[in-house]
This record gives C-alpha cells, sequence and structure tokens, in this order.
C-alpha cells in the first residue's frame, strides 16, 4: 500500500507568549486580557502533546517561534532609536500595538498556510500558501518568518511550493489551514479539499456576522484552490454560519474537523447544513469514499459549551487498528455535557475509537485548542525524507527542546514586562541558541532589531 501518512507540524510556543486580549471575536483571548501568562509551561505543554504523538509512532514535527518583539513593525510606524527607547514610547503611547509587535501568535500553525499534499495538486508537489491573517495587526505580522521558515523546512522546489501570502486586504483575508479541511480514501490518494469561509467580498448576497468579524473570504479560498492547482471537482466551497461565529467561532476548527472519510462537526457549523452534507457525499461518493458524518447537534453539545471546551478543535488521528484517536483539550473533560457527549462517542461503534486528553491551558486561555497547535501535512515516505529534519521529534530532540525551555523562559510575563528591554534580549538569545538546535543557521533575520 501507499506509505503516504499525515504528519502534524506543531507550533513551538515563543518565549513571549502573553495574555494581550488581541483577538476580538475570540472570547478566550477577550477574557483572560492582562493576566499573567506563563511562557515556560505553555512551551513545555506544546512539547508534551508532540512528544507523546511522536511516541506512539504519528508522524510529528515543529515549526519555529518567530522573532519578537517585531521591530520592524514597531519602526515602520514612527518609533524610533535604540530597542530600549522604541520599547518605552511604544508602552506609553500605543500599549496594544506594542503587545501586538510581542504575540506569540505563530504558535498557532492551523493558521501559519494552508496545505494542498501531492495527490490533490497540478504539478504532483506539496503546495502551501503563507496565510495573511489580515483581520488581526499582530497575526498580520507572521507571514514573512512564515514564509522564511516553510522554505527552509520543506527547501526541496522539485516536491514543495511554497506561495507567498494572498495580497494584505479584507478581499483576500486568509486564515490558513484552520477553515480547509480535506477528505480522502486513503491520505496518499486524490482528495477532496473543503474551503470553509465566513463573508465573501464581492458578494454582499451572502449572510455575514454582526457582532463579530468573518476572518476568512471565498475570494481567499478560491484563490488559493487555484494557486495550488486543485481539479475543480474535488474543491468545496462553503459557508460558516454567520450566527456561530457571532458566538464565539472565529474558525472553522472551532465547531468542526474532518479527516479522511470522516467530518464530526456541529449542527451549527455550515450555513444550509443539509446541502453542504448531501454535496460533500455526492462529491466523495465520486471518489470511493463513504462519508461519515459524526453530527452534535445543540442539544447535546450547544454552540456555547463547545467555544468553552474547544470539543471541535480536536485532532482526528488515524488509530493503528483503524478508527480515529480523537485528541481533545482537557477542559473537555470539565465541561458536563460535552463531557457526556464524549462518554456516549467514543468506542460506540462510530469512528472514534479512542481518547486522548492534554493539558493545554496555557495556549486553551488565548483561543488555541489541540487542532489550532498544528498544521497536517501528508507526506508520502520519499518527500518526507526530504523535510529538513531537524524539525522531526524525537526524543533526544524533545530532550533538547525541555532543556532549553528551562534556560530560556520566563514562567511569568504580564503586560507591563513587554517594556522591559531585557526580555527582548532574552528572546534573541533564545531563538539564536533554537537555530542551532533545529540545525537551520540564517533561519531568522535580525537586521532590523
Ligand atoms: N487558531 C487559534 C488562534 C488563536 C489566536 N489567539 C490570539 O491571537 C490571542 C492573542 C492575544 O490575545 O494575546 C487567534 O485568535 O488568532
Amino acid at each position: 500500500m501507499d506509505s503516504t501518512r499525515e504528519y502534524n507540524f506543531d507550533g513551538l510556543v515563543g518565549p513571549s507568549h502573553n495574555y494581550a486580549g488581541l483577538s476580538f471575536g475570540n472570547v478566550a483571548s477577550s477574557s483572560n486580557l492582562r493576566q499573567a501568562s506563563n511562557p515556560r509551561e505553555a512551551a513545555l505543554q506544546g512539547l508534551a502533546k508532540m512528544r507523546a504523538l511522536a511516541a506512539r509512532g504519528f508522524g510529528q514535527g515543529l515549526l519555529p517561534p518567530q522573532p519578537r518583539p517585531d521591530f520592524a513593525l514597531l519602526r515602520r510606524i514612527g518609533f524610533r532609536g535604540t530597542p530600549a527607547q522604541i520599547l518605552a514610547r511604544a508602552a506609553a503611547e500605543a500599549p496594544v500595538i506594542l503587545a501586538a509587535a510581542w504575540s506569540a501568535s505563530p504558535m498557532w500553525t492551523a493558521n501559519a498556510a494552508t496545505v494542498s499534499p501531492a495527490p490533490d495538486t497540478a504539478d504532483g508537489r506539496t503546495h502551501f500558501t503563507v496565510a495573511n491573517l489580515n483581520n488581526k495587526l499582530h497575526r498580520s505580522q507572521e507571514q514573512r518568518q512564515t514564509a522564511r521558515s516553510l522554505r527552509a523546512i520543506f527547501h526541496d522546489e522539485s516536491r514543495f511550493c511554497v506561495h507567498d501570502a494572498l495580497p494584505s486586504t479584507p478581499a483576500f483575508a486568509d486564515e490558513g489551514a484552520a477553515n480547509h479541511t480535506r477528505f480522502c480514501a486513503d491520505h496518499g490518494l486524490p482528495g477532496l479539499e473543503m474551503f470553509v469561509h465566513g463573508r465573501a467580498e464581492f458578494d454582499p448576497s451572502l449572510a455575514a456576522p454582526r457582532r463579530y468579524p468573518a476572518r476568512q473570504t471565498r475570494e481567499a479560498g478560491e484563490a488559493v484552490a487555484r494557486l495550488h492547482g486543485l481539479a475543480p471537482e474535488r474543491v468545496l466551497h462553503v459557508q460558516q454560519d454567520p450566527a456561530a461565529i457571532d458566538q464565539g467561532v472565529f474558525h472553522n476548527d472551532v465547531i468542526a474537523v474532518g479527516s479522511r472519510h470522516v467530518l464530526f462537526y456541529h449542527q451549527h457549523a455550515f450555513v444550509d447544513e443539509a446541502n453542504v452534507l448531501s454535496t460533500l457525499r455526492s462529491r466523495l461518493a465520486g471518489l470511493g469514499v463513504d462519508l461519515q458524518a459524526v453530527r452534535v447537534d445543540a442539544g447535546q453539545v450547544p454552540v456555547r459549551d463547545a467555544v468553552q471546551s474547544y470539543l471541535f478543535n480536536s485532532q482526528l488521528l488515524d488509530a493503528p487498528g483503524g478508527g480515529f484517536i480523537l485528541l481533545v483539550p482537557r477542559e473537555c473533560r470539565e465541561n458536563q455535557a460535552v463531557s457526556r457527549y464524549l462518554e456516549a462517542a467514543v468506542g460506540n461503534g462510530g469512528p472514534i475509537v479512542e481518547l486522548l486528553d492534554f493539558d493545554l491551558r496555557q495556549s486553551m486561555r488565548n483561543g488555541g485548542g489541540p487542532a489550532c497547535l498544528r498544521l497536517r501535512v501528508a507526506l508520502n515516505g520519499e518527500d518526507a525524507g526530504r523535510v529538513h529534519p531537524g524539525v522531526l521529534m524525537n526524543e533526544p530532540l524533545y530532550a533538547r527542546l525541555v532543556q532549553w525551555v528551562e534556560r530560556h523562559y520566563r514562567d511569568r510575563l504580564l503586560p507591563d514586562d513587554l517594556a522591559d528591554p531585557q526580555l527582548a534580549l532574552e528572546v534573541r538569545a533564545a531563538l539564536e541558541a533554537l537555530e542551532s538546535i533545529l540545525g537551520l543557521p540564517g533561519l531568522y533575520d535580525w537586521t532590523d532589531d
């Protein structure tokens, strides 16, 4: 059989992880504003998840954190002088922008890019389009280093193609794989790629959310499908329910997750659910795939509980004996409706045969669960061998990274710390050490510091 399997590339949490309330529409981000964060614990929680999956034989890699603060952003908007002067003046005049410049948000790699694996693309290469994340200032700063990191890791241009982000303007608002799901009979066979949008810039007839922003447009999904050379009959564009966005479902991966022949979703995930399901079912039948839809209704789990627990921000992992392992955040065990649902849903003859839960609270408090923390890349054996090996998780790398985190990361950050020039030096020292641990010299460009 084909040797293609899915790798998860998790974001290694950076040393400036903090709670700045930067993501309007993301309930956890807003409600934890100005709380003390613990970057060390955040990084260790993420590493524990990576290690556990690698130890169970899953393909597991990481994407590195990004240089922070983003001095290029601060200079570009008029803050001048030495790093210490820039930080002091920004802290006094524009504290929210300063927090954006420090954000460790690249940890959520589901938003780094959209990925189409080789069997889906016209040229047979794996295509990545870096997400512009232009709905939020702090996230819009990620694209340059994301492109640089992806090109360093997937450097073989005969097998991988990393596209720059779409134009950074509302018409092409793009949040990457968080709004993209791939269905297939097997990871190595051509699949159907479903793009989910919250609005369409040039189609005012579509309903849009009223309270919170829609962070992904249909135009963005269409552009990515074109760039990747996807066959039109294996692409589906569907709309997210705007009422769910208004309840805090800021990405599709807060309310649905799919893999191979399975879609695990909430009844309020999509506009015109019946039509989405029947189209998906018939398109997949054409690929020899029998869709297994696991629908959760609002009577079982209200949208509010889905948002609070991040039930759908889970990972569907291929279980060795068939079926799927559902990897959820620990909050799912603590939410009554959700834990009751899961008790009944796991091992009941449905596709989920095992449940795994992890403590990812540091990330969860900013609205990032297990699925936000990973970017899926399906790779055949040969292409996997061309990925930069220094980012692939194993016990020695895990041990080195734990040591590195313990040496370089603080265990407490408050908003006032973001004016501390010492913190900038600490982050730089940490990332320079990381370049050599990962075997990626020149990963970072420090010319703006
Ligand atoms: N996929 C999960 C993304 C979570 C991310 N949170 C944040 O950026 C919060 C940052 C802060 O508020 O400090 C977001 O909303 O894009």
